[in-house]
């Protein structure tokens, strides 16, 4: 998948952009706050119908304004696809493909491969084991429809589970067979999601492994450890087991909702023990790892969003992360950077073919 044209109204601080791309490496080159990184994440908004940044689709809208519109051309070889996203004030997202909505904005993901890397990524590795969730099914969901679907039966199941177990303790209630309906889902759909997490969590590893490698170019051991209650008994024996624990607190105390990936340097947790060096270095790593095992599975290439990565790793690194992107093996590359010469002068180096674009005040011109 190409992006060969990204046409924009009204996002974020774009009025008006209208942008056509090559097929390697794409650069938004500008000062702060000119609007680089609103681009890429219109970008990322056409694979995930939402902003990586902000989850209220309104106030991606430019202030002031009733609307926004991202469009992205898209080459995919024998032909083209437009996506469009639209939104208006107080009214529903439009997502079309090739002018037809879409009935649910799950069966989009996955179509146009895309992986991120922000200075927010930190946050997977130093706050809570929910953003880990995410990142595992993000990736999962890009190249396993069926995943997506489980896992929002699942939180349905739970929802449900929950609100019959507040409702119980309120009422001084017990209704042993309506509990048992949701337990039945969370069983089904739960024990699909953690066979999946495990497979991808055996498979992702080797090549996190590998990049982690080839980007320190040092002695140090990676890991990543999957730890689930679901490892060690079956589902159905631990919402057995833990009734009484779950009447109590009036809530499921037990599930994949309480997964977590641990990352492990040297065998200590990384969030703890990881420099901040390191902790970049395994980010990238595994955002390396993410675009790889999505292109083998999927079989289509991966669109590559570099925001701010010189505010992540030294001279070195970023030219062995280029490098990597660049080699062909990935897909298309958009990179942000406030020096207007600094990734030219890398790419320039390594004969690297790219575009860059001055980004100012949230428009683009060729530079
Ligand atoms: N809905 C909106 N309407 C208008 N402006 C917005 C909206 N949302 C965000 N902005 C503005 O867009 C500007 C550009 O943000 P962006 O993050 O793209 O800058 P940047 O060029 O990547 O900067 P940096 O180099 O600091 O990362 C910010 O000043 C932000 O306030």
């Amino acid at each position: 998948m190409l992006l060969k044209e990204l046409n924009i109204l009204n996002f974020k601080n774009c009025s008006e952009a209208n942008l056509s791309f090559t097929e390697n490496v794409n650069c938004f080159l500008g000062n702060n706050g000119e609007g680089k990184t609103n681009l890429l994440d219109a970008i990322y908004y056409l694979s995930f119908c939402k902003s990586y940044f902000n989850p209220i689709d309104s106030q991606n809208i430019k202030h002031e304004e009733p609307f926004f519109v991202v469009e992205g051309i898209y080459d995919k070889g024998d032909k083209t696809d437009v996506i469009y996203c639209g939104l208006k004030r107080n009214q529903k997202k439009q997502f079309k493909r090739n002018k037809k909505n879409y009935e649910r904005l799950a069966d989009h993901i996955g179509t146009i491969p895309l992986v991120m890397i922000s200075p927010i990524d930190i946050l997977l590795i130093i706050e809570g084991s929910d953003g880990r969730r995410k990142f595992i099914d993000g990736i999962i969901s890009q190249y396993d429809k069926s995943y997506l679907n489980n896992l929002l039966n699942y939180n349905k199941a739970l929802h449900h589970r929950n609100l019959l177990l507040k409702s119980f303790w309120l009422n001084r209630n017990f209704d042993k067979d309506s509990l048992e309906i949701w337990d039945e889902q969370l069983i089904k759909y739960g024990t699909l999601i953690h066979q999946s997490r495990k497979t991808f969590v055996d498979d992702f590893t080797p090549i996190f492994q590998k990049y982690f490698t080839q980007l320190s170019n040092n002695k140090e051991t990676v890991a990543l450890i999957y730890q689930s209650q679901l490892n060690d008994d079956s589902f159905e024996n631990l919402l057995v087991n833990n009734l009484a624990k779950d009447k109590a607190n009036h809530y499921t105390n037990f599930g994949i909702h309480k997964d977590d990936l641990v990352f492990a340097i040297d065998e200590f947790p990384m969030k703890k023990f990881g420099s901040q060096g390191q902790q970049k270095t395994y980010l990238m790593a595994l955002k390396l790892a993410q675009a790889e095992l999505i292109k083998n599975i999927s079989e289509k290439k991966v669109i590559f969003l570099l925001d701010d990565i010189f505010d992540k790793l030294d001279d070195n690194r970023m030219k062995q992360l280029l490098a990597i992107v660049s080699n062909g093996d990935f897909g298309q590359i958009f990179i942000t950077d406030t020096s207007l010469s600094r990734i030219p002068d890398i790419l320039t180096e390594e004969n690297i073919n790219f575009k860059a674009f001055k980004i100012e005040n949230g428009g683009a011109v060729d530079v």
